[in-house]
Order: C-alpha cells, then sequence, then structure tokens
C-alpha cells in the first residue's frame, strides 16, 4: 500500500476527495498524514476524523521560506511518503524542496494550465471573457504551477456566473482527476521523466489527457 502524504493550508475539500477513495479501497494507497501551514485549516479536522496522522507547520514561525521548507521537509519524511499530495497548499516551494520529492509530488490547480499560473485563477478567467475554464493535476516542478500536466477536466463559464460559481463548478471536477491521478501514481502506472509526464510508458500530451464527461 503506498504511503501518501498531504498538504493543506484550508477546507480540504480535495484531500477528502482523497480521504474517501482511500477509505473506498479505490486510491490504491493510504492517506498516513495530513500537514496544513494553517493551524486553522478544516481540512485538519477532516484527517483526524478519518484517522489520519496531523501537523501544522506554520510558515510565520519561520524567519524565511528554506527554514520553512526544511522543517516541512524533515516532518513529511517522517512518514516515509511515496507521494506528497498538494491539496490546496497555498506556498511556493523552494527548489531545493521541490527537488528532493520531484517526481512523486503532484498539485492539484484551478485553472486550464498552462493558462492562468498563481493564484485568482476563477476571478481572472471571467475577467478574460473565458467561456471555458477547469482544473489541472500535474507534477510540481520549481516553475510554478509549470510542472508536466497529467489530467484536465473543463467547466463552462456561463454568461453572469460570479466567481463562487465559477469555484464551485471547477471544485466538482478537481475531486474527480485528483484521486484518479493519485491512484495512477499508487498503481505504478504515473512517472515524471525527462520533464515529461508519463502514463504507462506513454509520453502525455502537454496539457495531459482530457478527462471526459460521464
Ligand atoms: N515550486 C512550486 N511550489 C508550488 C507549486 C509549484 O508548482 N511549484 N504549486 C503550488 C500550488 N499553487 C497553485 O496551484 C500556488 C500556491 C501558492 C501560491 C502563492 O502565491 N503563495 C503565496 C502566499 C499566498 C497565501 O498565503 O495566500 C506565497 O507562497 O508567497 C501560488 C500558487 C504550491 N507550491
Ligand atoms: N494554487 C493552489 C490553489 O488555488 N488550489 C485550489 O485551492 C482550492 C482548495 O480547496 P480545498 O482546500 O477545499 O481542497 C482548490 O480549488 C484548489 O484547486
Amino acid at each position: 500500500m503506498k504511503r501518501i502524504v498531504v498538504l493543506i493550508s484550508g477546507s480540504g475539500s480535495n484531500l477528502q476527495a482523497l480521504l474517501d477513495c482511500a477509505s473506498a479501497g479505490q486510491l490504491g494507497g493510504e492517506v498516513v498524514a495530513v500537514i496544513s501551514n494553517k493551524a486553522e485549516a478544516y481540512g485538519l479536522e477532516r484527517a483526524r476524523l478519518a484517522g489520519a496522522a496531523t501537523a501544522v507547520v506554520a510558515n510565520g514561525d519561520y524567519p524565511d521560506r528554506e527554514a520553512f521548507d526544511a522543517a516541512l521537509m524533515d516532518i513529511i519524511d517522517g512518514y516515509q511518503p511515496d507521494l506528497v499530495a498538494l491539496a490546496g497548499f497555498m506556498r511556493i516551494l523552494t527548489p531545493g524542496f521541490v527537488r528532493h520529492y520531484q517526481g512523486r509530488m503532484l498539485n492539484i490547480h484551478p485553472s486550464l494550465l498552462p493558462k492562468y499560473q498563481g493564484l485568482h485563477t476563477h476571478r481572472r478567467a471571467i475577467e478574460a471573457g473565458d467561456g471555458e475554464h477547469g482544473a489541472s493535476v500535474h507534477f510540481v516542478t520549481e516553475e510554478l504551477d509549470g510542472g508536466p500536466v497529467i489530467l484536465q477536466a473543463r467547466v463552462p463559464i456561463f454568461e453572469g456566473d460570479d466567481e463562487a460559481q465559477v469555484a464551485a463548478r471547477v471544485l466538482v471536477q478537481e475531486h474527480a482527476i485528483y484521486p484518479l491521478v493519485t491512484r495512477w501514481f499508487c498503481e505504478g502506472r504515473l512517472a515524471m521523466q525527462d520533464g515529461k509526464a508519463w502514463l504507462d510508458g506513454h509520453e502525455l500530451p502537454p496539457q495531459g489527457y482530457a478527462a471526459q464527461d460521464d
């Protein structure tokens, strides 16, 4: 059974999707620990209810990014993870941290990468007048939200949508694609090599696979 450590900063609904998939025996791994940089993150309660270990490593307790990342790495490695899953984790990670976990660290990002790397993706898509938006699961690299994309899911943006409506529509898709990609990794089907994502020995296209509607 693969060991998964999940990093969060907030509500943890993507964490919950992973936990639910694991408890149904469908993830191919177990969430052994959930670590947050925010003590008030509700995702920590979700973890406790699911029986996972929890820890808080608050970035405000450290003088700089490197010290925070070193402390975070130390806690993570104590759980001996096969996979580190960022799930609404809101800190930019240093090159040293990323190199340590490269190839075994995933992120769920609320946009159709490479569009809208960074924050406030839904607002930016609405303001740009985009007709569609979505979510991407990618390997984490030093380049912020620039790692090879594995799987994307698309949603429409309707006239008059506000940020909350778009975010909710995207979140539904996030909860579907993140457990799927995590399972692919736990099953040994997914790898990162030469800066590309590979599934079942095949190089994925730049924007990964497109999730199909039900
Ligand atoms: N080196 C990398 N670090 C992180 C990546 C990555 O691909 N490479 N993915 C992000 C996740 N993320 C979007 O998906 C993201 C998280 C945080 C930020 C950001 O600007 N954070 C600010 C603080 C913001 C806040 O506290 O609200 C910061 O760290 O100064 C952008 C994108 C995770 N890290
Ligand atoms: N750049 C990172 C980022 O914006 N991540 C986004 O934060 C939300 C976390 O929700 P959750 O805590 O309920 O999973 C999710 O929409 C996730 O894609």
